[in-house]
């Protein structure tokens, strides 16, 4: 199923700053590029892990958000990295978030981060919260 245009541009401030463009999302898959751009990198001069983390995070959050209701909100409660290997300044990171279980009350996502030569970069895997009576 296509996704809805508005969807993919209907992003929050965050995601702008770190340049992480949506490609699709659907119920149980979010996917999603991103540059290694100069901003984003560390003192080794590789993409930051923390920026590594945060793509990944806003693609499982995103999968998450697709499977609540309009009253519910949805918050990250756990988060998994594995680094496997460097992403080099300049580079273009796909990330591709699948759902591995979509309960009432959580949800967990396992996002896959690939490098442009095709390797894979990152693993990361986060347990999503469903709030029912959410404050913000
Ligand atoms: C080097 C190692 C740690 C261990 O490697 P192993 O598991 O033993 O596996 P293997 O030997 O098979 O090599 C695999 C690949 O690694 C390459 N390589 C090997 N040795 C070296 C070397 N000495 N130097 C450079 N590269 C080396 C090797 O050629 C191969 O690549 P290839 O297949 O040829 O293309 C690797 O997993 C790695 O670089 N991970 C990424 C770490 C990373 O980017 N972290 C995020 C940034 S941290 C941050 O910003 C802080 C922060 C974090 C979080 C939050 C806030 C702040």
């Amino acid at each position: 199923m296509p996704t809805d245009p508005a969807l993919l541009d209907d992003q929050p401030p965050f995601c702008h700053h770190l340049g992480l463009r949506i490609l699709s999302a659907q119920a149980d898959r979010v996917e999603g590029e991103m540059i290694a751009s100069a901003q984003l990198i560390n003192r080794n001069g590789t993409l930051h892990g923390g920026a590594i983390m945060a793509m990944a995070d806003h693609l499982g959050g995103m999968g998450a958000q697709m499977n609540i209701g309009p009253t519910e909100s949805t918050t990250t409660v756990e988060s998994k990295t594995n680094f496997f290997r460097a992403i080099p300044a300049g580079d273009l990171v796909h990330g591709l978030s699948v759902r591995l279980h979509g309960g009432r009350q959580t949800m967990v996502w396992q996002t896959t981060l690939t490098r442009s030569d095709g390797k894979m970069a990152a693993m990361v895997t986060q347990t999503q919260i469903v709030l029912r009576d959410p404050r913000f």
